[in-house]
């Protein structure tokens, strides 16, 4: 089975406000796909949905061949995911988290070796609360990453990481993914997208304005960088160029 998650025709409404249109795209074994757009475009709502923890209006979707609502017990063990601060409880140390969540999982894969990897290995033992938010963003990564998941949501991957920790994350994805792990990620940081992600869709306003790889969203834009062609896509690009 080659498409890891499959999205048909997802709509998502809050009272009046129309988050996702009629939103379609799949997500194949063994690559990255970036949900891009600005501020307010739709992508965590989109996630939230894909996972089942948003109900949608309408629309189906698919995650190892599986619905998430309805194999919830069965996608866990094979579904990581980035979740934000407010779900962990304050006064736990690094390790302990660790420890608890790989207990989680059949096939939890050694924490010790990914707390190296991301460089905070010497915060074991630091209460969670008390790590520096670009700390705390590599440890909610280390977290989505010990059930050895076939495939792992990354919501705003890098966002308050420091250059070196960056590229340190790209470097530990990308020799993942050639591993076999499927990755949906959001990121407002292009650099970042053009390393890692095979195909992407640009959301503005929850409607689908562009879909497939950066090659193609250049080549489809007047521009030959992507950073602008992204923003062209947005419609940003000229607020952007009266900050200048
Ligand atoms: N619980 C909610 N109730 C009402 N409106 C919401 C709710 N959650 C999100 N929205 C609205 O839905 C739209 C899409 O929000 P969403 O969080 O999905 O955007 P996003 O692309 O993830 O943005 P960001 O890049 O800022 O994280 C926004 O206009 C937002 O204000």
């Amino acid at each position: 089975m080659d498409d890891i998650i499959k999205v048909e025709n997802l709509s998502k409404s809050y009272g009046q406000l129309k988050a996702v249109t009629n939103l379609s795209f799949t997500v194949k074994k063994g690559t990255a796909f970036g949900l891009l757009g600005a501020n307010g475009a739709g992508k965590s709502t989109t996630i939230e949905c894909i996972l089942g923890t948003k109900p949608m209006e309408n629309g189906a979707v698919s995650i190892l061949g599986l619905n998430p609502k309805a194999n919830r017990k069965e996608l866990f063990q094979n579904v990581g995911i980035q979740f934000q601060e407010a779900n962990y409880q304050e006064n736990i140390r690094v390790g302990e988290l660790c420890e608890v969540t790989s207990s989680l999982y059949k096939n939890a894969t050694d924490y010790l070796t990914l707390l190296k990897k991301f460089g905070i290995a010497d915060k074991s033992r630091t209460l969670v609360k008390e790590l520096s938010g670009g700390q705390k963003q590599r440890l909610f990564i280390i977290l989505a990453l010990i059930p050895n998941p076939e495939v792992v949501f990354l919501d705003e991957l890098t966002t308050g990481l420091d250059a070196r920790a960056r590229r340190d994350v790209w470097h530990i994805l990308k020799e993942l993914k050639d591993q076999g792990l499927t990755i949906l990620l959001t990121s407002h940081f292009m650099d970042e997208v053009e390393v890692l992600c095979d195909e992407i869709c640009i959301l503005r306003k929850g409607n689908l304005v562009f879909y497939g790889t950066i090659e193609d969203a250049i080549a489809g834009s007047p521009y030959d960088k992507f950073e602008d062609a992204y923003l062209w896509y947005t419609h940003e690009e000229a607020a952007e160029n009266e900050n200048i």
